[in-house]
């Protein structure tokens, strides 16, 4: 998977372009897949390009300043990468590459439970790099436990729970394709730890069976569980409504992460740009919010930002950075990202250009003298 010297990677598609051409089938699939229809995959995507902006003039952009903190942890732009599973399928030095590209780009970096590569091989990969780790909650609690445990003891600074996953989506090509790992990805760190879940046969069982390695009975209270195991900053993720951001407040969490698993799991659910402005009223400021999903362009990481996110994470475009050059195809795909929102922030003419945008934007609609900039959707 070496690109040709010619090959000129200009916008986030580029790779995504790259990554099809190049990645096995079976690997290019699982990582596209959307549930059932793909209706909220495509929707993620669409909701962004019904936004317009309102921008304003003559304000003095000279000056830019595109750093931002999450939970007390500067990032040097607030793009961050998004949980997934199993990057040995897109370059063969898996979730090390990606760590490493996170800590080049001064980012952080959320790696899933389903990691290729141990968290102590990540964490030895990039030492000092913001790291969070992402838990789904197994039936074996001990193992959960162990793992959580493993992560604060590396150096983890989050603990970001994934709540919209109590079985696998439907994902259709990858039923098409009986999608599992090879057998040389199996080791991991559920099975350096020599832990008893896990296992690919059992990643997509349906509802019912009892291969299934999932906990689908986890609820609210298991975040007291979890309060319990750890100091961490704990991080939810999966949540789209106001109803359950007032229940992450109330059960303590430090972060939201507004996610619809990359339109992965439940089919026709809202666009997570649509579900953050629901999610940022209901918390009023009291914790951080995050969004993901959809996107893939510097334009969208200001409008989710304008309308109240602290930072955003991007999935699958990681993915198809690794694919097209490992580390620093993952970097490019960070710094188009990154350069396209300094961009689009000089062009809106934010006043004072400080990444700072959820205290002083909103929508066009609060009409506030105070808000140097505005968004607004269009139906
Ligand atoms: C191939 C793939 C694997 C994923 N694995 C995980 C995972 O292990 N844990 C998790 O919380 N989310 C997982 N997700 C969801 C992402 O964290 C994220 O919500 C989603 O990819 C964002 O949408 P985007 O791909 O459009 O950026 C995965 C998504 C993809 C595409
Ligand atoms: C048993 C669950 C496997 C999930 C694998 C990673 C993931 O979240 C995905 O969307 O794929």
């Amino acid at each position: 998977m070496v690109a040709s010297a010619t090959m000129s990677m200009v916008c986030l598609s580029d790779f995504e372009v790259y990554a099809k051409k190049y990645l096995p089938k079976i690997a290019w699939d699982y990582f596209a897949a959307g549930a059932d229809d793909c209706t909220t995959r495509d929707e993620n995507i669409l909701a962004y390009k019904r936004i317009r902006f309102r921008p304003r003039m003559l304000r003095d952009v000279s000056v830019m300043d595109i750093r931002t903190k999450i939970l007390g942890s500067e990032i040097s732009f607030p793009v961050g990468i998004a949980p997934t599973g199993f990057h040995h399928l897109a370059w063969p030095d898996g979730e090390k590459s990606t760590a490493r590209a996170a800590r080049a780009m001064d980012t952080c970096y959320i790696a899933s439970t389903y990691s290729t590569c141990t968290l102590e091989e990540i964490s030895a990969a990039a030492p000092g790099g913001l790291r969070w780790f992402q838990l789904y909650i197994h039936r074996n609690r001990a193992a959960s436990q162990q793992l959580v445990r493993r992560a604060e003891a590396l150096g983890f600074q989050g603990l970001v729970l994934t709540t919209d996953l109590p079985y696998t989506g439907k994902r259709r090509d990858d039923v098409r394709n009986g999608f599992r790992l090879p057998p040389h990805m199996k080791k991991n760190h559920w099975v350096t730890a020599a832990l008893a879940f896990a296992v690919p046969e059992c990643i997509f069982s349906p509802p019912g069976s009892a291969a299934s390695c999932l906990d689908p009975s986890v609820t609210w209270n298991d975040i007291y569980w979890l309060r319990s195991l750890t100091r961490l900053p704990i991080i939810i993720k999966g949540i789209l409504t106001r109803e359950d951001a007032e229940l992450a407040v109330k059960h303590g969490v430090q972060g939201i992460i507004v996610s619809n698993h990359g339109g992965r799991q439940l089919d026709e659910g809202p666009a997570t740009i649509d579900a953050l402005v629901e999610v940022v009223e209901a918390v009023r400021g009291r914790v951080e919010v995050y969004v993901d999903g959809g996107i893939r362009k510097g334009s969208d990481v200001l409008k989710a930002l304008a309308l109240g996110a602290k930072c955003v994470f991007i999935g699958r475009p990681a993915l198809w950075g690794l694919a097209y050059r490992g580390e620093e195809g993952l970097q490019d795909v960070l710094r188009i990202l990154r350069d396209e929102f300094r961009l689009s922030m000089a062009l809106a003419e934010m006043q004072n250009c400080k990444v700072q945008l959820s205290k002083t934007w909103n929508f066009c609609s609060s009409g506030h003298d105070s808000i140097s900039f505005s968004v607004f959707s269009v139906y």
